[in-house]
């Protein structure tokens, strides 16, 4: 495409990487940072191994373990579960071989690795960002190309640092005015997954625009673009600009001095040009977005708080109807029911979703001076040491701890049951995690997914509740309120 037309971020940013283009319009693109993790990196090292070959750009790879990491004490002391152990043991042995940087877990920078990646200045504007995880998209809130790679995919990276990649459709969705009171960047990006469902992005790269996107800090932008690949997305992103370059001046391992003033002089070069068209146009409205919640086991069933559980029998058709019926029985819900009725048995405020100073910071606001629910389990599980250093420092720990809340050491936790941290059978948790599938968070668990500060609501009155109602109007309770 010549350089007169207008072109998209994804555009920019994809052309500056381009090695070379095939025939067939696949690129070979170059791969500036490689973020490796335990779960789908053994196999990758060991095909390196097996060809003889190196790890190409020691300096554009970043490792850490963040899935299998117990959150309480035995994480220092021995994990216990077998498979773990050894899951955690080979990353350690591989990046030892291979001479990888590793943030190992007694450091105060390991976390989960999405959220370590922005936190440490290793993921910066422009930059075309992978790791061998869904969540990759993360990173594009950074006003990056970041997107989850298979494990083949890995060990091509570490190999040659470059990556085959087929061209993505330019898909915008712009949020615009301002959210109303108690909504956050996480009901924004549950609202947009409702409306264009978990395919509504496939094979699109997401651009998230409007005022009520350029409205939130980095935290918001970063659970937006998080939960994108739960729209079916290969990347979702959001323009750099001041908030973007404030962030990064405070980031350690980002350039310092003259070298961050000439990458931002390029970074400003990067939103959007004026009518760049895009393959398709999601248009919101912030003003109308609730406080939302998920019911059943997709992503895409979500409503407002103040919602009822959908009756299955008033489906179109019988394929949605079996599917909306499996799901009001594995949640265990009834037709009709108020969602604000649900009790809960856990709350998990964590993930890379949510894991980062101002989740805590908007739970904790809503849990001072309150205490949670009686038989209701709630952790705080924050998304890297530095995370928590910053909870602690601020006192938020104390305000969580002694509201009854778990206070927990950084790692996916129950986002996911690849850990100690699993919801038992049949039990209902408020989760700001991102996905809801039968057994996600423990074989037979339920999972709603919300806001950090819905989560908080739900632990201090036990049972999903509209935050709203409990906090005084204008109370901060998220990155964007
Ligand atoms: C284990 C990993 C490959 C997986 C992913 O790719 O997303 C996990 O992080 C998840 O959230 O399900
Ligand atoms: S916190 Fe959850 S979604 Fe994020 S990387 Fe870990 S398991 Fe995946």
């Amino acid at each position: 495409m010549p350089a007169t037309q207008p072109r998209t971020l994804f555009d920019k940013i994809w052309e500056a990487h381009v090695v070379e283009t095939l025939p067939d319009g696949t690129a070979l693109l170059y791969i500036d940072r490689h973020l490796v993790h335990e779960v789908t990196s053994p196999q990758a090292f060991e095909g390196l191994r097996t060809a003889g070959r190196r790890v190409h750009r020691l300096d554009g790879t970043f490792a850490v373990t963040d899935h299998n990491v117990p959150t309480d004490s035995t994480r220092f002391t021995g994990i216990q579960e077998p498979e773990s152990a050894l899951q955690v043991a080979t990353l350690e042995k591989n990046v030892a071989e291979f001479g990888v940087t590793y943030i190992p877990l007694n450091s105060k920078r390991q976390g989960i690795v999405h959220i370590i990646g922005p936190e440490l200045g290793l993921s910066l504007p422009g930059m075309t960002i992978v790791c061998g995880d869904s969540h990759t998209s993360t990173h594009g809130a950074m006003g990056a190309l970041a997107f989850g790679i298979g494990t083949s995919e890995v060990e091509h990276v570490l190999a040659t640092q470059t990556l085959l990649q087929k061209p993505a459709k330019n898909m915008r969705v712009t949020v615009n005015g301002t959210l109303g009171f108690g909504c956050t960047a996480k009901d924004i990006v549950l609202a947009i997954i409702g409306k264009i469902g978990t395919a509504g992005g496939t094979g699109h790269v997401i651009e998230f625009a409007g005022e009520a996107i350029r409205a939130l800090d980095m935290a918001g932008r970063m659970t937006v673009c998080n939960m994108s690949i739960e729209a079916g997305a290969r990347a979702g992103m959001i323009a750099p600009d001041e908030t973007t370059f404030a962030y990064v001046r405070e980031r350690p391992m980002a350039p310092k001095g003259e070298a961050l003033e000439r990458a931002i002089a390029w970074w400003s070069t990067l939103p959007s040009d004026e009518g760049a068209v895009f393959d398709r146009e999601v248009v919101l409205d912030a003003a109308e977005i609730a406080p939302m919640v998920s019911w059943g086991t997709s992503p895409e069933d979500v409503l407002p708080i103040t919602g009822t559980v959908p009756d299955p029998d008033s489906a179109a058709d019988e394929a949605r109807r079996a599917q909306l019926r499996r799901m009001v029985d594995y949640m265990g819900l009834t037709p009709g029911q108020r969602l604000a009725d649900l009790k809960v048995d856990a709350v998990f405020v964590g993930s890379c979703t949510n894991g980062r100073i101002e989740d805590i910071r908007a739970a904790a606001e809503v849990v001072r001076g309150r205490r949670v629910a009686d038989g209701v389990r709630a952790m705080v599980v924050p998304g890297s040491g530095l995370v928590k250093e910053q909870a602690e420092n601020e006192g938020l720990d104390i305000i969580l701890k002694e509201a009854g809340f778990e206070w927990r050491e950084a790692g996916c936790s129950m986002c996911l049951g690849m850990n100690p941290d699993k919801l038992s059978p049949g039990q209902r948790c408020a989760s700001t995690s991102n996905r809801n599938f039968e057994g996600r968070q423990g074989k037979g668990g339920r999972t709603h997914l919300l806001s950090p500060a819905m989560a908080a609501a739900a632990a201090v009155t036990g049972r999903l509740a509209d935050v709203r109602e409990l906090m005084p109007r204008g109370t901060a309770m998220g990155d964007a309120a």
